[in-house]
């Protein structure tokens, strides 16, 4: 007798496993160690950037005052005081109609507030003493960097949560932070189980398939923000899935397993479940692929049993597991972006259950086009190499026509351009 499941809309899947309480934690890091990670904390400005007046330009530092009376017919002279380059202070007093030789980067000197650059000064000696002269009246502050112009001490640079980018890597080093408070990154127990199973490095035998899930699951993980706690993969037998799944348990935040969650004879990962004690979640999505999706808790941990089909195994994963992984990096936004695009091709046929096509996603004459990236089936692997993508067609009693306006989840990974732009 075939156990009887109740679908629930994907939606109420989200919700049940985001409703659990799950949370991060925190590790203090190197700021060498810090790229690709995500902040557990706000990133804030602990000094002024820059922390000195300073010249953007190569140039002389006078008073603008003193160049008022400058124009093409009236050049302006400047006795030059002194030559300071970036990281020196000049500690001259400069008067009327003074100026520092100043290269960029350098501190602009007390009494000065304007640059003139090299371009706009000629410079000579007379009686053996420097001097410049400039043809430019030149305003307050001109060509002058101000202090806190980039950042003010105390700003909220970046919210916690973020994924940390090269630019980000920038302001923590601006900002001394020698090491920074990052998300520690979940770890995520991984089997894939079937007897049918071979490895990357067996020839094929008759009935039996190479295991991809395993590696397609650690990419997604790693992709996700987490670190991948592979133990193989299972033979279709109870007793050792059994063991494999409770001891694993004891080692990790979460666990995935791909396969075994259907209702044949050997499917017995919902029986485990059981065993375990572990509150199921639901076991049944209306949806296509994955429909198969059983989560289950346990201790605070979550046990993501995906299907074996590579498609359906996919989508689940991104759908249900990834949102739990950025959330325990604190990501705001845990789920896949959404964006809106048109259709690219015609779904005729209309299904009772919400579909998430594998599909590309590019931008044409401005418009954001989607066409599927390959069979729509969820035993299909091909596809899923080419998405960067998932079209979601909602279920109902209407298929969908090329040109309809329809909600993509993006995966994140974007292609280059053909030069020249
Ligand atoms: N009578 C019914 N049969 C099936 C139902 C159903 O509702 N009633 N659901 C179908 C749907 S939908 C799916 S999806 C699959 C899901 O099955 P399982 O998740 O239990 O997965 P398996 O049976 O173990 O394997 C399915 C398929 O995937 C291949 N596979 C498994 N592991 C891997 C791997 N690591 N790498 C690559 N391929 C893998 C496996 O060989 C099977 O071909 O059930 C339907 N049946
Ligand atoms: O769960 Mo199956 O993947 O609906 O296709």
């Amino acid at each position: 007798m075939v156990e009887f499941r109740k679908s629930i809309p994907i939606g109420e899947a989200v919700s049940r496993i985001m409703a659990i309480n799950i949370e991060g934690k925190s590790e203090y890091v190197s700021v060498n160690e810090s790229y690709g990670r995500f902040l557990s904390e706000d990133l804030l400005a602990t000094n002024d950037v820059p922390h000195f007046d300073r010249a953007p330009y190569d140039g002389y530092a006078v008073r603008s005052i003193d160049t008022v009376e400058a124009n093409r017919d009236n050049p302006i002279e400047f006795e030059v005081v002194d030559h300071i380059g970036a990281g020196l202070v000049s500690n001259k007093n400069v008067g009327p109609f003074q100026a520092v030789r100043i290269m960029t980067g350098a501190q602009m000197p007390e009494s000065c507030d304007c640059v003139v650059m090299l371009e706009l000064a000629k410079d000579y000696i007379k009686d053996g003493k420097s001097y410049m002269s400039t043809k430019r009246k030149h305003r307050p502050g001109e060509n002058v960097s101000r202090r806190g112009e980039d950042a003010r001490t105390g700003e909220v640079l970046v919210e916690k949560g973020t994924k940390i980018n090269p630019g980000i890597q920038a302001m923590l080093a601006t900002f001394g932070y020698a090491k920074v408070h990052v998300a520690q990154k979940p770890k995520v127990g991984l089997f894939a189980t079937g007897t049918e199973l071979l490895s990357v490095d067996e020839p094929l035998q008759p009935g039996k398939i190479r295991n991809s899930n395993s590696y397609m699951i650690s990419a997604q993980i790693e992709r996700a923000g987490a670190d991948v706690l592979y133990f193989g993969t299972l033979p279709d037998d109870f007793d050792t899935c059994f063991t494999a799944v409770k001891e694993a348990l004891n080692k990790v935040d979460l666990l995935v397993t791909t396969g075994g969650v259907s209702v044949g004879d050997f499917d017995y990962l919902p029986a485990i479940y059981e065993k375990l004690n572990a509150s199921v979640l639901f076991n049944k999505v209306s949806m296509r692929p994955g429909s198969v999706t059983t989560v289950a808790e346990l201790d605070g941990k979550i046990l993501f049993g995906l299907s074996g089909n590579p498609s359906a195994c996919y989508v689940g994963f991104e759908l249900f597991a990834r949102p739990v992984i950025r959330k325990m990096l604190f990501s705001p936004k845990p789920h896949l972006r959404k964006e809106k695009a048109i259709l690219d091709v015609d779904f005729p046929k209309a299904n009772p259950f919400t579909r998430f096509v594998r599909s590309k996603l590019s931008v044409s004459d401005g418009k954001l086009i989607v066409t599927p990236s390959g069979l729509d089936k969820s035993n299909i692997v091909m596809s899923l190499a080419g998405a960067n993508s998932l079209t979601v067609l909602p279920g109902g009693t209407r298929g969908f026509s090329a040109g309809d306006e329809v909600a993509v989840l993006m995966l994140e990974d974007h292609e280059g351009s053909e030069w020249p732009w």
